[in-house]
């Protein structure tokens, strides 16, 4: 069976102070929302702990923006495993584009990432995705596939969320077609072992167009970056029809 997750990465934004005013905001909102959907929240390092303690008791899980694949060393600006599981994050998102472009990720480091994650009990939402340019080209099949190829290597596909993230799509408001990135996910899911690993969709998710994203039948949640930001915008997408 696979689970619907709604989960707002929230990027290099908002302070401590700015997150528990978002959660004030938020959590009021989530009584409509269906219990079998999961409602996950990303935000910067330096908020995961004071929203674990006010999250505690409340559906909402919480997950890191990136981890390092050793337990701990000398790897100034990175982060490990058992420091999140610590504080009571679950799930961490592994390879966004904005990491791959700007931060020298590779599907190799990916790869490292994603073990990591799952050896010490974090779920990853590992993104995948072709810029503007390899989707003119008629390569977004054969990038995404080399991508899943390489980043799956012994990865436990039975702990595992994938993000479908058109690079093109993201922060730009030019939104997937609904149907297309239904069609991308199912090739994604023909390339997995696991049928039941959720597939969401990333890429200018707002308010008004979540309905008809979840509608499709491949599409299993949606990674929402600026939408998430506000807390009546993400409670109308994970509240979606
Ligand atoms: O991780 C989230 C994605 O990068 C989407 O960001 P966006 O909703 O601002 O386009």
């Amino acid at each position: 069976m696979r689970k619907i997750v709604i989960a707002g990465n929230w990027k290099m934004f908002k302070t401590q102070a700015e997150s528990e005013n978002f959660l004030s905001g938020f959590l009021p909102h989530l009584e409509e929302t269906p219990s079998e959907r999961e409602v996950i929240l990303c935000p910067p390092f330096t908020d995961l702990s004071v929203m674990s303690k006010y999250l505690h008791g409340s559906r909402v899980n919480l997950g890191a923006q990136n981890v390092h694949w050793e337990e701990n060393g000398a790897y100034t600006g990175e982060i490990a495993a058992p420091m999140l599981t610590e504080i009571g994050v679950r799930y961490v998102i592994i390879g966004h584009s904005e990491r791959r472009q700007y931060f020298g990720e590779t599907d190799e480091t990916v790869n490292l990432r994603l073990k990591a994650a799952q050896k010490y009990g974090l779920t990853p939402i590992l993104c995948v995705g072709e810029t503007k340019q390899q989707r003119d080209a008629g390569e977004t099949e054969k990038l995404i596939s080399t991508q899943l190829e390489k980043d799956l290597v012994d990865v436990d596909q039975t702990n595992l969320i994938i993000a479908y993230e058109p690079i093109w799509a993201i922060g730009t408001g030019d939104t997937c077609e609904a149907t297309e990135a239904n069609r991308v996910i199912g090739l994604i899911r023909d390339q997995l072992t696991n049928p039941h690993v959720s597939i969401q969709y990333g890429g200018s998710v707002k308010p008004n167009n979540i309905d008809e994203i979840m509608e499709q039948p491949e599409i299993d949640g949606a990674l929402v970056g600026g939408a998430s930001l506000e807390a009546d915008s993400f409670a109308r997408i994970v509240n979606y029809q």
